[in-house]
């Protein structure tokens, strides 16, 4: 049975019937899979997404983003086709920086490709640098080692922003980060989402950063895979490392691995 306010809410993202293949139809990866997720404006939501390697997350963000079509089925962003809804931003594992041009020149690169006026987009840079904690930097050029591998993904971040998405897909973003870099950006990250609400889906393999940056936990089961499993995570919408350390955390974690381990084992 709906709840009473689902009737009133659309959803940002739906997904539906999805399958795909890649030999002309003689096997599939992806198979009946739905995803919906609805839209909570000033709110946002914070979804990551869970499966072993290969079971297609990185291709359901692509869906999203409009960078491929599914063999078969439905994907809607806001109500619309990808190609109609351009409001999504997107953050990947590997450093995708244009290392010849300076920090400021490539988080404001998307408004660069609208053509909004110079001054207009280096002034919107500015904003979002501050907003990631690279103020100072504006002039380096984005290359490692000139920046570390956190800056790095602070100037991703910021160019993922400031065209100001409604979606925000997020593939692994720190998978690359030593442990002490990685927890600092799930910090920021969280900051920058309470300030400015997209919704973000989030790809992981590490379940507690799963746990301690999501609203909703969705598990794929391996191919041909779908969403199989769901976990709210009930803890505070304001989370600090503090809160790591609490009885409901552990627990959480606990269950997401357990059914992780189920899905995977096919149990
Ligand atoms: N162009 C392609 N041709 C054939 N198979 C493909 C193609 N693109 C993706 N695949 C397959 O689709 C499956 C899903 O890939 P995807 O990258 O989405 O998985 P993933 O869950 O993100 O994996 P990982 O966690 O390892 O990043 C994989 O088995 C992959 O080999």
């Amino acid at each position: 049975m709906p709840d009473f306010f689902d009737t009133f809410l659309d959803n940002i993202i739906e997904l539906r019937g999805i399958r795909q293949s890649y030999d002309g139809g003689k096997s599939y990866i992806i198979e009946g899979l739905d995803f919906l997720v609805e839209d909570k404006p000033a709110q946002g939501q914070f979804v990551v997404i869970l499966g072993a390697s290969g079971a297609g997350k990185s291709t359901v963000l692509r869906y999203i983003a409009g960078l491929q079509r599914p063999t078969e089925g439905t994907v809607l962003v806001k109500g619309q086709p990808v190609d109609e809804a351009p409001r999504v931003g997107m953050v990947f594992q590997q450093y995708s920086s244009l290392p010849w041009r300076t920090v400021l020149e490539n988080v404001a690169l998307p408004l660069e490709y609208q053509g909004v006026a110079k001054a207009e987009r280096l002034a919107r840079a500015e904003e979002l640098i501050e907003l990631v904690g690279l103020r100072g930097h504006e002039q380096k050029f984005a290359q490692y080692p000139t920046l570390s591998g956190g800056q790095l993904q602070r100037v991703a971040i910021a160019r993922s922003l400031i065209a100001n998405p409604d979606v925000l897909l997020m593939d692994e973003p720190f998978g690359a980060l030593d442990i002490d870099t990685r927890l600092q950006m799930q910090d920021l990250l969280m900051d920058i989402w309470h300030r400015i609400h997209p919704t973000v889906i989030f790809v992981t393999h590490d379940i507690s950063e799963a746990v301690y940056l999501a609203d909703d936990v969705y598990m794929m089961k391996p191919a041909p895979s779908r969403f199989t499993e769901h976990v709210h995570i009930d803890l505070p919408l304001r989370r600090n490392r503090e809160t790591k350390r609490t009885d409901r955390y552990v627990q959480l974690v606990r269950e997401v691995e357990d059914r992780m381990i189920a899905i995977t084992s096919g149990q």
